[in-house]
Order: C-alpha cells, then structure tokens, then sequence
C-alpha cells in the first residue's frame, strides 16, 4: 500500500542517492503509521481522511516538508519533535484541544487547525515565517497570543469572538476572515492598513457607525457585512460604499461605478448636483401651480433684470455689505428678503433681514413652489422667493441678496443673471475673531463656517469665471469701498450715483432725441454728425457698446438656456452710433413704462446692455455706413395703448410696435399675456412663463 503511495524522485540529503520524497495514502482508514519510520526521506506525506490517532512516527521524518494529516482523529497535535523543515501543516479536522508549542517549527508558514476543539490561541508567537493561519471553527472565544506573528491571511470563521481585539500587532495581515461569529464591534482593526479583504458576514454588526474603524484602510476593496443587522439600514449599501471609495466588491457583489456615482450624488454631491437638484425641485413645484406672468423682473430676449448677489462663508458680513448698500443707494438698490427658519438675531427684524418662519411654514411654501432656490446650511432652511425678487424690481431698482455658494449653484440654473461678488476671508484667524467677538455664533457655527472657506476658494479657482469679482472681506469698510466701485461698473450706475452731473447729461440726451425726432429725414446724417460730437452726450454713453455678431432672436424670454446675462451680452450686441443708443434707450424706457404703468424708475438705465433684437428690428439700415432713425419710430411711441398696470399706477403711452413686438415674443413662448387685464400685481397666464423653466 505504501509503496503505492510513493511518488516523485528526488535526492537524499547526501546528494548521492535517489529517493521517492513523496507519500500519498489517503481514505485508507489508517490506524497505526508506525511503519512510516523507515521511511525518513520523505518530504511530503499526505495521510488524510484516516483514522489515526498517533503521529509520533513523525519524529524519524525530519525533512518534512509538507504534511497533511487532516480528518482524522489526532488529539495530541505536535507531538513530535519538532520539523524544523516543515512548511506546510494541515491538522483540521482532528480533535486537538490545545496547540503545543511550535517554537522548533522554524519554516512554519502556513498552519490548518479548523475544525478542532480549540478554545484559544497560544504558543504561536515563535512562529517567526508564519504567513497563513486558519484556525475556523473551534471555539476561541478571544483572539489573543499573537504576537507581532508576520500573518497575511488569518482566518476565525465561525468562532465565538465578540470582538475583533487582539489584532492590532498583526500589521502585515492582508486577508482576515472573522465570518460566522458573534461580533458586535471591529474595533482593532483600525491600524492593519495592508488589510484587502475582510469577511464579516454572519456577525452582530448593528451600526454604521461601527464601519468607521476601516474607513481608513486605504487598501481595503473587498469586504463582507452579509447577514449582519447593519444591512438592514436604509440607504446601507450606498453608505457603505460612500464611506469606502476603494471598495470594489461588497458582499459578495461588485461595486459598480453607477453605485460609487450614486453614493457621493446622496451623501456628498457636488455642488452644482445640489444646486440643479434643488432648481428642478423649485421649478416642479412651481409649475404644479397656476403660472404667474412676473412683470418687474420680466427680461427682454437679451437684458436680464439687474441682481447683485454677494456670496462668502458665513460671518463674512456679506449681509451687512447689501444692506449698507441698499440703505445708502436706496434709489438704485433694494435688498432680496429671503425667508428661513433660523430664530432672528438681537436686532434682527421681521420682513427686513429676513422672513422669519416655522419650518412648517417654510415647507409649505416650497410645496406651494414659491421658492426659487433652498437651500440648508447648519440646521436652518433659507429660502429665496420669487416674491422677494419681485417686490425689489417693482421698484424699479437692483435686488441685491446675499447667499451660501449652494445658493448661487441654483440661482446660476435659473432664469435670472446676476453679478456675483464673492466675498473671501483671507486672514483667518482674524474672521475667527470677528465670528466670536460677535457673540453671535456658536462654536459649531464658527467651525462651518471655517470650514467651509477653502469651499469658495475652490470653486473660484476651479471655475474661472464663476464668481464676477472676488473681494477680501477682511476689512469690512475697505470692503464696501471695493464694492461700490465695483457696483458701479456693473450696474452703470457711476453717473446716477454722482448724480447731479449725470442726469443733465441724460437729459441733455433725451433733448437731442426729442430734437432728432422732429427734425426731417434728410437733416439726420447731419444732425447725427453734431450729436457725437457732443461732449455731454459722450458723457452720459460713457460705456461703450462692444463689437458683435447677430443674435437669435427666438430664445425664450426667461429659459434658463436662453437668457443671456448682460455679460454675455457683451459678445453679442451692435457697435451703434450714439445717436442710435440714445434712440434704442429711449424707445426701451417707453416700452418698459408700458409694461410696468409706471416710470421705470433708475433700473432701466442699471441694464448693462440693450435690446438687440428690439434694436434691430426697429432700425431702417442705411445702405451707406451710418444707421438712420426712422422719425416714425419715436413717434409711433406716442400712440395711447390701454395695458394693464402690475402696480395700478396710470398708464403711460407706449410705442405699438414694441408691444406688438413683446406681445409677439410672448405668442412665441406660449406665454401671451392674457388680454384682459386683472389689474392685479402679477396675471396669471396658461402656461410657463418668464419664470424659471427646468
Ligand atoms: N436664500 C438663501 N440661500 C442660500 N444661502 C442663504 C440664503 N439666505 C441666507 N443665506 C446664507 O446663509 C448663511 C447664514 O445666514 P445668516 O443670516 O445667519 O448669516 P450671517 O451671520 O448674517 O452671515 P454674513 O455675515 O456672511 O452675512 C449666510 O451665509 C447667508 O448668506
């Protein structure tokens, strides 16, 4: 049987004979291997599915290299002298209740004891080449002595471990299996930063919470949390592979990269991901209700209403910078109410720095679609009506808000255009002083706040363009001075701002139009010649109209895509002679005055550019090289026209044909005015309007 047994010639130790080094003598029902003494040149014996109790025939086999002595019935293991060539040990599935002390065992590096009665882990320690050690299903019921052992792969399944201590030394240990235990915290395992891979399955892991010990194995990809209560969490899947972006199979299953987007889309979504979630949000509640024609804020194809928005962390005063402004400029800027659920400030008032509500008020809005954009910072909800908007444009003048940056990656989706100014603590310790001289905000609130300031610089560096300007908030007046300047070239509000000289220059203007006006067809080119060379007329133009392209003319008023910030108008409208702006601005304040009954009030002149298409509609081109004005048109602006006032003011005269025009715009859009006026603020019409579209 034995000789049947034997395999693979090799050489004796000697060098000078040959010998067969391999014995094979499995499902034999072995009993006594006494007979295997004399057989000592054996470097691999494989005796298992046996039913040998006695292995002390080892003793005379001392160039053995492997050993397989599984399922049998062994229950004194390693009683032999010890193998100091062995390399490979399979004792499982024997009897052994304890493990005898393995120092001799110098090759050792990869020992089997599962299924054994083992109830704890001892004499290993000297076991310096030990790589693999598997001692499944015993019945430690804590994992102890060993050492600083150089394992790799170490497997307790199916044990009686609650815990995971006692793992700590093992640093070089790549694959742990401690599946099928009782195991209720993986504390200890914080530290193996080689681990891979780690089966769990079958524990007491309840909580998320108890994943954080191995959020920082870096080399973690593969770990199994099956049939743990943790799986039952909602969401666990997705938090799971959030909290670890280096997985790539859990439980058992491939992580794919629709999962790993999805994860950080729910728990850590960039910003313009939030910022387009909560515009579509707005926007579908919106529409769910009975659509409202907003007159004020209503854009022509190519001016946007006039916004300036301030956005910086917190504490930044941004807020204290737009009501500084509107305060001092009130004939030009008015400040965005916004609403929130945050309890006002000492000093705070109802209605002027915010709309303070409930949080079931707050909620009731946004199901009412009233908000523009939401957004939560800390734990307050702040929302932006399209209400407060309208409220500061039916004064004809600027709305200026102030926001957090998610804020600004909604208002970006909108319809609406603004200046964004951002305001960015550079001296942070000294934003850190001014946050807590305050005594405004807690200590978490000044940490977020913090926290959230390389957030801006971020985005601003990542996105040039992004923000319009970028302010050092570190001096508060220094500050507002940069602003004004600022404002002023935005907002072309230099000339109303210094006033006095200004408006005799715009008057002036309007002097030389109504002149233009009058004068006979043939007198223009002429006339046209005088007025640029007038100084004041110069003056009040002091802006240039850049060079252009031709733009589209059939862009939604108010879509998202299609209208076009005043910046952007910069690529795109005429170069025109003075005379011709000054005629457009002229026809432009007439139309507006029809839309709103009233005088438009400064606003109108805040535009940075102006209507194109209006312009190029309107404009008879001369063949030669100059633009001549139609005296018809100016005219024609005289002609009464009954439209009814958002304000109920009186109704001043309009120009036909740009309300045919505007009326024409708003067929196109499906989003005609109805004709019958309600003389309320806002009319309601049938479908999407000048607001938001998703
Ligand atoms: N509608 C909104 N959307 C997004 N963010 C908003 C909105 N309204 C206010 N915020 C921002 O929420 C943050 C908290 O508001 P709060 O009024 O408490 O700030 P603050 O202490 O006055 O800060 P600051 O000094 O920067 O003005 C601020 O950064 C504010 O600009």
């Amino acid at each position: 049987m034995v000789s049947e047994g034997l395999s693979h010639i090799g050489l004796d130790l000697t060098g000078q004979h040959h010998v067969l080094c391999h014995l094979s003598l499995p499902n034999l029902s072995l009993i006594n291997i006494h007979l295997l003494c004399k057989y000592v040149h054996l470097v691999k014996l494989e005796l298992q599915h046996n039913n040998i109790e006695d292995i002390s025939c080892l003793n005379h086999i001392p160039h053995l290299i492997y050993l397989d002595v599984s399922h049998n019935e062994i229950s004194n293991f390693f009683q032999f002298q010890p193998l100091r060539y062995l390399q490979v040990a399979d004792f499982s599935h024997n009897q052994i209740p304890d493990i005898k002390d393995l120092a001799g065992f110098f090759c050792l590096r990869k020992l089997n004891l599962d299924h054994n009665c083992l109830s704890e882990v001892s004499n290993l320690v000297d076991c310096s080449m030990l790589t693999h050690l598997s001692l499944a299903y015993n019945k430690i019921t804590k994992i102890s002595n060993l050492g600083n052992l150089p394992l790799l792969d170490l497997c307790l399944r199916g044990n009686q471990l609650h815990c995971a201590e006692g793992l700590e030394k093992l640093q070089k240990i790549q694959v742990l299996d401690l599946s099928r235990n009782c195991i209720t915290s993986i504390s200890g395992i914080q530290n193996l930063h080689f681990l891979y891979l780690i089966n769990l399955e079958k524990n007491q892991i309840m909580e998320i919470e108890d994943l954080k010990y191995v959020i920082d194995l870096q080399m973690l990809t593969n770990l199994n949390l099956l049939d743990n209560p943790v799986q039952k969490h909602h969401n666990y899947r997705l938090t799971v592979i959030f909290l670890h972006r280096s997985l790539s199979v859990l439980d058992n299953k491939k992580v794919t990269v629709e999962e790993k987007v999805s994860s950080i889309n729910m728990f850590d979504p960039p910003m313009d991901i939030v910022g387009a979630k909560d515009h579509i949000t707005n926007m579908v509640l919106q529409m769910a209700q009975p659509q409202v024609l907003y007159q004020s804020t209503m854009p022509t194809p190519n001016t946007p209403y006039p916004m300036l928005v301030l956005t910086g962390p917190e504490g930044c005063r941004k807020g204290d910078l737009v009501r500084r402004l509107c305060q001092e400029f009130s004939g030009h800027f008015g400040v965005g109410i916004c609403h929130t659920t945050r309890p006002p400030y000492t000093g705070e008032k109802n209605g002027v720095d915010y709309h303070f509500v409930s949080e079931e008020e707050f909620q009731n809005l946004v199901l009412m679609g009233k908000f523009i954009l939401t957004m939560q910072y800390g734990s307050h909800l702040f929302g932006l009506t399209r209400g407060a908007i309208e409220e500061v444009a039916n004064h004809g003048v600027v709305c200026c808000l102030h926001m957090e940056l998610e804020g600004i990656f909604s208002l970006k989706k909108s319809c609406f255009k603004p200046r964004y100014i951002l305001l960015r603590p550079s001296a942070i310790e000294k934003f850190i002083i001014y946050m807590k001289n305050t005594n405004r905000y807690t200590k978490s609130q000044i940490d977020l706040a913090v926290q959230r300031v390389p957030l801006y610089s971020k985005t601003n560096e990542e996105h040039p363009g992004f923000f319009d300007n970028v302010i050092p908030s570190d001096n508060y007046d220094e500050a507002y001075q940069t602003l004004l300047e600022i404002v002023k070239v935005y907002m072309y509000v230099e000339e109303q701002m210094e006033e006095a000289p200004q408006e005799e220059a715009k008057e002036k203007v309007e002097e030389k139009v109504r002149e233009e006006e009058e004068k006979p067809n043939e007198e223009e080119v002429e006339e046209e010649k005088s007025i640029v060379s007038d100084s004041s007329l110069r003056d009040f133009e002091s802006v240039e109209e850049p060079a252009t392209a031709p733009v589209e003319s059939d862009s939604l008023p108010g879509s998202t895509v299609e209208a076009s910030s005043a910046k952007d108008q910069a690529d795109f409208s005429c170069q025109k002679t003075l005379i011709e702006l000054a005629s457009l601005r002229k026809r432009e304040e007439l139309a507006r005055e029809a839309i709103f009954g009233k005088k438009p009030g400064l606003h109108s002149h805040l535009f940075k550019q102006h209507t194109q298409n209006v312009a190029s509609a309107e404009r008879d081109q001369d063949p030669g090289t100059h633009t001549r004005i139609r005296s018809s048109e100016v005219s024609h602006a005289t002609s009464p026209l009954d439209v009814g006032t958002s304000l109920g003011g009186p109704v001043e005269p309009l120009d036909g044909t740009l309300l045919a025009q505007t009326t024409e715009m708003l067929k196109d859009c499906d989003m005609g005015p109805r004709p019958e006026s309600d003389g309320h603020k806002n009319r309601e019409v049938t479908k999407s309007t000048s607001s938001d579209t998703p």
